[in-house]
């Protein structure tokens, strides 16, 4: 029985014997303890509270060999576009004067994703203040037939905010202007190039926060997020975007500015047109402002990080914490050994509990902190009796809750210092969402340096994640369409939230029949019907 506790003493628990659940090994922990008592966290508090990097290709290193061009990489043919002129650059001067870069150092950040795996050459990247401005801009390029690459905060993790080839970028970094907020409704206003943190700073501050939250907020804009649907870490709680999102303003390929930037809740009047553009990854329209709901700050936030035997357990441990928590359950996250090995191999991060095969990140969100922390207890007395959890630790603190976010959030950036990485973002049924990962580690033996699963457990969304030493052909052919076909038989989806963008286009057939993807592609005929928008992304080439 873990002792009951009054509920300021779940800041830091008391030293306990955990037996482990296979019987192999008895380990003496802190589960967190009362202030003054010793502190199992202390030796690695000051490794992980450095702020999350941003996520911009912009910080490497000037000695990071060059990225390859997507052309030369991948099987792509550029489609008959207008190649930009002496004139086209003058008549984007006139309507964003000052704002045309053409300056290739500056250029080089924008046509490489921050993943440093795709290419593009585009010549120019235009900045515009206003929706006014873009629909001018697009307005031009629909009439000289010259294709155009929205770009937000270039966190992608699928090349879908680079160019493929000498596409204008057309970046939202200084739409970064927040419109309106309303402090009974939550409802947020803004131009889609604020970037996520600072809304998520701007609303707290008024007592609310913002319903998503991502490893790339430091960096992603909420223009972006939308565009590509993000997921993200408050999922569980908040939903989708496509439930949070109230209204957009969106450009459409001929200039026309699309106003629905509604704030209501409740709006049946005819087709909800923004729903189209949520997740079309700015194939469809440019978006240039979002409305949005912020649900109310939570009073009080607990997170537990747990040591789990075996992935048996993390799904019981979800049951449980699905059956004790309630509703003050706002994430349940999970990752394997091996991601913790590459956090604080890479990143210097420190465990804060004893190694583990599984490691789970249980958040609680709520008005009480009484409550909660009782509930926590209740919640952390059966899992470690029962042997589901094995070792573990609580924060309630800013500071502590952050670093154990740390250890999870900054998976990817680990990731993309392993060397070249192959990304999975698949929905599976819960119960099978580790089954791919030791399968694939026999598939690919030694080739790989590292196969990983982590990710959103509570959303039935696993992040799959392959490592080698450099980018391998063969390495691509063992692992697609294998992982694609065995999700296919899963009837799971091969892109849970980060969108299909450039490299994933080929494959939605996997998780969609063929009528929605001819009703897809009639859609962008027809919203789009010069192909202007985000060329060679979301949709299958077409033959
Ligand atoms: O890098 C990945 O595979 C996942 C990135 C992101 O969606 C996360 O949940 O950390
Ligand atoms: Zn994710």
């Amino acid at each position: 029985m873990v002792p009951h506790l009054v509920p300021r003493q779940l800041v830091w628990l008391c030293r306990r014997q955990v037996a482990c659940a296979r019987g192999a090994s008895v380990q003496h922990r802190t589960w967190a303890g009362v202030s003054g008592a010793p502190s199992l966290l202390s030796p690695w508090r000051a490794t992980v509270t450095s702020p999350l990097v941003c996520r911009s290709s912009s910080s490497t290193p000037p000695s990071a060999p060059k990225v390859v061009l997507t052309q030369e990489r991948y099987p792509v043919t550029r489609l008959p576009f207008s190649v930009v002129s002496e004139d086209d650059l003058a008549a984007f001067e006139r309507i964003v004067p000052g704002r045309v870069i053409t300056d290739p150092e500056v250029l080089e950040a924008s046509n490489v994703d921050w993943l440093r795996t795709v290419r593009g050459c585009s010549k120019v990247l235009l900045r515009p203040r206003t929706s006014q401005e873009v629909a001018h801009i697009l307005r031009y390029c629909h009439e000289r037939n010259l294709a155009v690459n929205p770009q937000g905060g270039n966190t992608g993790m699928v090349g879908g905010s680079v160019p493929v080839f000498d596409e204008i970028i057309l970046s939202t970094a200084l739409m970064n202007e927040v419109i309106s907020f309303h402090s009974v409704s939550g409802t947020l206003v803004c131009q889609a190039g604020c970037v996520l943190e600072e809304l998520s700073r701007y609303v707290e501050e008024r007592g609310f926060v913002m319903p998503l939250d991502l490893g790339a907020k430091g960096s992603c804009h909420i223009g972006g997020n939308v565009a590509t649907n993000a997921g993200g870490l408050r999922f569980l709680r908040y939903g989708s975007l496509h439930g949070t999102v109230l209204g957009l303003e969106v450009v459409l390929a001929d200039g026309t500015v699309l106003n629905c930037l509604s704030s209501l809740r409740k709006d049946n009047t005819g087709y909800d047109l923004k729903q189209l553009f949520i997740g079309s990854e700015g194939t469809l329209g440019v978006i240039t402002a979002v409305s949005i709901q912020c649900p109310p700050k939570p009073r009080a936030v607990n997170v537990a990080f747990l040591g789990c035997p075996g992935f048996a357990e993390v799904l019981q441990t979800f049951t449980t914490c699905k059956g004790l928590l309630g509703e003050i359950l706002s994430a349940y996250e999970f990752m394997d050994a091996e991601c913790m090995w590459l956090v604080t191999r890479h990143l210097r991060l420190a465990s804060p509990v004893q190694e583990s095969p599984f490691y789970v990140l249980i958040e609680t969100s709520g008005s009480r902190a009484g409550h909660d922390a009782e509930k926590l207890s209740d919640f952390l007395d059966q899992v470690l009796s029962s042997g589901l959890v094995t070792d573990g630790t609580v924060a309630t603190d800013q500071m502590k809750l952050k670093a154990l976010w740390a250890l999870r959030e900054r998976i990817s950036e680990a990731l993309s210092r392993d060397g070249y990485v192959y990304k999975y973002d698949l929905s599976l049924p819960t119960e099978r969402l580790y089954d791919l990962v030791p399968d694939l580690r026999a598939r690919l033996g030694s080739r790989a340096k590292h196969v990983v699963g982590y990710g959103h457990l509570g959303d039935g969304n696993l992040h799959l994640n392959v490592t080698s030493e450099a980018f391998s052909p063969s390495l691509l052919d063992a692992l697609e369409p294998y992982v694609y076909e065995w999700t296919a038989r899963q009837r799971g989806s091969v892109s849970a939230e980060h969108g299909l963008g450039f490299k994933k286009r080929g494959v939605l057939g996997y998780s969609k029949p063929p009528e929605a993807l001819r009703l897809m592609q009639q859609l962008k005929a027809l919203l789009d019907p010069k192909g202007i928008l985000n060329p060679y992304k979301t949709l299958p080439a077409q033959a």
